[in-house]
């Protein structure tokens, strides 16, 4: 989970674009997409780890532009993350007089042979807490550029 202090739509504007997912993911090098954006479009990613140039090939599951839900699994690529498939959704909160959006994202992946489920979720879990932290500085930059444009 990540609190981050700009409003949902900002974060949403930056979420929901499954053809630009280096936008905040920085382990991201690059994007292709095969398709219009639409779930049951495909991606093609390149990453930026040293180990061989790892692919992966990412279907999009659902995209809800009304309750801020984007899901997708990978389907194929050069990597150990068989039957990887995460959701990530946005909340809106109210604490203290702030307001501020919640992201919750969620996954599930196989345990690949050679690794522990415990070292399976310590790499997972540094690398989408990584894209997280990546989106909330993202998010609230784009938040006071709005804020500032406003006036
Ligand atoms: O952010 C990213 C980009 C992304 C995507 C990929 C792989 C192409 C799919 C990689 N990667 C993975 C690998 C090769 N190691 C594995 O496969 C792997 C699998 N089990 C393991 C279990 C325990 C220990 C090591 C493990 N090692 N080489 N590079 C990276 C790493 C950080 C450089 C980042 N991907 C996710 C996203 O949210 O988009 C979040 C993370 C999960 C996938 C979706």
């Amino acid at each position: 989970m990540q609190r981050i202090k700009a409003a949902c739509p900002v974060v949403w504007s930056v979420v929901r674009q499954f053809d630009k997912p280096q936008a905040y993911k920085h382990f991201i090098r690059s994007c292709f997409m095969d398709g219009d954006g639409q779930v049951g479009s495909t991606r093609e990613v390149r990453v930026v780890s040293g180990l061989p140039a790892a692919s992966s090939t990412e279907r999009l599951e659902t995209l809800d532009d009304e309750r801020h839900v984007l899901s997708f699994k990978v389907v194929g690529g050069q990597h150990r993350l068989q039957n990887y498939r995460s959701i990530t959704t946005l909340h809106h909160a109210h604490d203290a007089g702030e307001d501020f959006t919640v992201v919750i994202e969620s996954y599930v992946v196989d345990i690949p042979d050679g690794n522990t489920r415990d070292e399976t979720k310590v790499f997972v879990d540094t690398i989408v807490r990584f894209n997280l932290q990546s989106l909330a500085k993202i998010s609230e930059h784009l938040m006071a550029q709005q804020n500032a444009s406003i006036w």
